[in-house]
């Protein structure tokens, strides 16, 4: 087994001009990564998360062999991506749920013909992985639908598919989920469960759903200003965020803060009260408290999102 991904202290530096006047030009250096080191073992399902600008997308396009690494060792499969990237090419698949790699004006079935020759898949090898792929993501009768002609959720398992169809060892998925309905965020995660259970594809995934993490990762990985803040389990940031969920409920009326133990009203508008309490701790006690007490017409649970945890972890470290 071992590992198969491996960086060690990688750094990129940007050198970027920005103008400040007539004829005068600053440059200056952006450090998008900094000594950043970790190493995933095959077959891993790992979350690769942090706020906006922390340095994912450069990381990820690292390990494709799209970006040079500025300093610093990084292997995939053994392989050094920038020095090898079509090599590489054929053993990793890649999915940006922003843009697709998928042929806007074609019917879907050509993209994977074009990747079939592209990639030359065995003919057994493609039909089989098409056929898998078509079942399990529900592509049948999109088939022979021009890509431009279908919805979000549609394209991004158009894309996925397109991604594995080479059979690749590990699959980079940024924001996979982004703009999907319940349904289709449903539908990407089990077939990517599956996809780690069957063939033991190993899988690095941005995102900033908390609960793609939640149902997929029993790791992950927080990065910010470019560096590794935190590499462990979920619940593991949970407590190292000491982040808290949201209980909001709707009384029969306007009334007073509630009060009820292991929890604390944070806002109220009219009827609706907001409560936080600690994520790691089950709702159920709450909720019978104040079913107890209170007149209740409604409830529902917020999870604490990603950007809110990290940030509440960051500034606990600034502080200590
Ligand atoms: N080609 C580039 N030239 C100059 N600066 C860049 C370039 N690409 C990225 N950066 C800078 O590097 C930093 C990290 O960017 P990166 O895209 O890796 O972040 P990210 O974590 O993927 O963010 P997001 O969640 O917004 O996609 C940012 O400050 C960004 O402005």
């Amino acid at each position: 087994m071992g590992d198969f991904i491996t960086l060690e202290n990688v750094e990129k530096v940007f050198e970027v001009r920005r103008k400040t006047g007539f004829m005068k030009r600053e440059r200056r250096e952006v450090r998008a990564v900094d000594s950043l080191s970790f190493s995933v073992a095959r077959g891993e399902m790992v979350g690769y998360i942090g706020p906006n600008g922390a340095g994912k997308s450069t990381t990820i396009k690292m390990l494709t062999g799209i970006l040079t690494p500025s300093g610093g060792r990084l292997r995939v499969a053994g392989i050094d991506p920038s020095r090898e990237r079509t090599r590489l090419a054929h053993r990793i698949g890649v999915v940006f749920g922003q843009r697709t790699t998928l042929w806007w004006d074609l019917p879907l079935l050509d993209s994977y013909r074009l990747a079939h020759r592209m990639y030359r898949i065995p003919e057994a090898r493609y039909r089989e992985n098409l056929e898998r792929c078509v079942e399990l993501l529900e592509l049948g009768e999109l088939l022979d639908v021009p890509v431009r002609q279908l919805s979000l959720g549609q394209r991004m398992r158009g894309d996925i598919a397109a991604a594995l169809l080479h059979d690749p060892e590990v699959l980079y998925l940024d924001e996979p989920t982004i703009g999907l309905d319940v349904v289709s965020k449903a539908k990407v995660r089990g077939f990517l469960k599956e996809l780690n259970a069957e063939r033991g594809t190993t899988v690095l995934l941005t995102t900033h759903d908390l609960q793609d993490i939640e149902q997929l990762c029993s790791r992950v990985m927080v990065i910010d200003h470019g560096r590794l803040m935190y590499d462990g389990p979920l619940a593991g940031l949970h407590e190292a965020g000491e982040s808290e969920r949201t209980l909001v409920v709707d009384l029969e009326r306007e009334l007073p803060p509630v009060e009820v133990p292991s929890a604390r009203v944070v806002r109220v508008e009219g009827p609706r009260q907001y409560l936080a309490f600690p994520a790691g701790q089950s709702a159920a006690p709450v909720v019978a408290d104040l079913a107890a007490r209170y007149p209740l017409v409604d409830l529902s649970v917020r999870e604490p999102d990603i950007e809110a945890v990290i940030a509440k972890m960051y500034a606990e470290k600034a502080v200590s």
